[in-house]
């Protein structure tokens, strides 16, 4: 059976939150924090696998509290985050043991469904790689930066990517030693800058990253209203 490892990125600062304390830490539903609803995803989805959870190094004693009241303690690992996610990811991946496979996915996406994690897990397994991604659903103009101008964009050359984000361990590891680039904004671009070939795989709309308050209260309305299935009717 397949081994695979787990990296649950939460070590960012939520600058876009504005909230008192880092966004992972803000209720989804009652006493669930959105860090603590992504977690129980993963131990549903993939139960016998290792989960490391990244934490800004500041931050470490919140959890660890809010972990003691909700009894997950157990479930996981901890290490401590850097900078950029990119720095996150790598500080994570330094922090896991042998696997065979490695999922990355961001601690702010709590709505990600067991179906969704099973169908990435399945398409590394088969490809080597795989990333989950949607079709967008607005239009897109390019805008030129000395300009000001804007002209449209194809949307139907364009995709929104999600996480989790899953590729063959030693593939992972090896784009890891890379310095950081700007541009490295997920796991499937610094792979790629490696020289490998990512694979896209169907993402689900309800998979929303909570970046903004208006996320977080859409995110509490789709747990409410579908407890995170794929709910692209809604
Ligand atoms: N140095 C960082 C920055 C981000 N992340 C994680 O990467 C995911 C996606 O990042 P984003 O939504 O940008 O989170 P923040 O960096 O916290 O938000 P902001 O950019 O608004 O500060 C989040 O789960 C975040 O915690 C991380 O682990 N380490
Ligand atoms: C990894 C990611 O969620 C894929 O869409 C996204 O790139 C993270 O971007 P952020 O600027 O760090 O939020």
């Amino acid at each position: 059976m397949t081994n695979i490892s787990v990296i649950i990125v939460a070590g960012g600062s939520g600058t876009r939150m504005g909230a008192a304390v880092p966004k992972q830490f803000l209720p989804l539903e009652e006493e669930k924090t959105i860090l603590e609803a992504t977690l129980r995803r993963f131990l549903a989805a993939l139960p016998d696998s290792e989960i490391v959870v990244v934490l800004p190094a500041a931050e470490t004693e919140r959890w660890r509290e809010i972990c003691r009241q909700r009894n997950i303690s157990e479930t996981h690992r901890l290490c401590s985050g850097g900078a950029t996610r990119f720095e996150s990811v790598r500080n994570g991946i330094a922090a896991l043991g042998p696997c065979d496979y490695i999922a990355v996915h961001d601690g702010v996406r709590p709505l990600v469904t067991e179906r969704l994690i099973h169908t990435c897990v399945a398409t590394a397994e088969r490809y080597g790689t795989a990333v989950p991604a949607i079709r967008p659903a607005d239009s897109f103009r390019r805008v030129d930066a000395t300009t000001g101008k804007s002209r449209p964009v194809d949307r139907e050359t364009l995709r929104a990517v999600q996480t989790p984000q899953v590729f063959r361990a030693d593939l992972l590891r090896r784009a890891y030693k890379a310095d950081y680039r700007p541009e490295f904004t997920d796991d499937a671009s610094v792979v790629e800058a490696n020289g490998e070939q990512v694979t896209l795989c169907e993402g689900e709309r309800t998979n929303i990253k909570i970046t903004s308050p208006a996320d977080l209260l859409i995110a509490r309305i789709l747990r409410h209203a579908g407890d995170g299935k794929e709910t692209d009717s809604l």
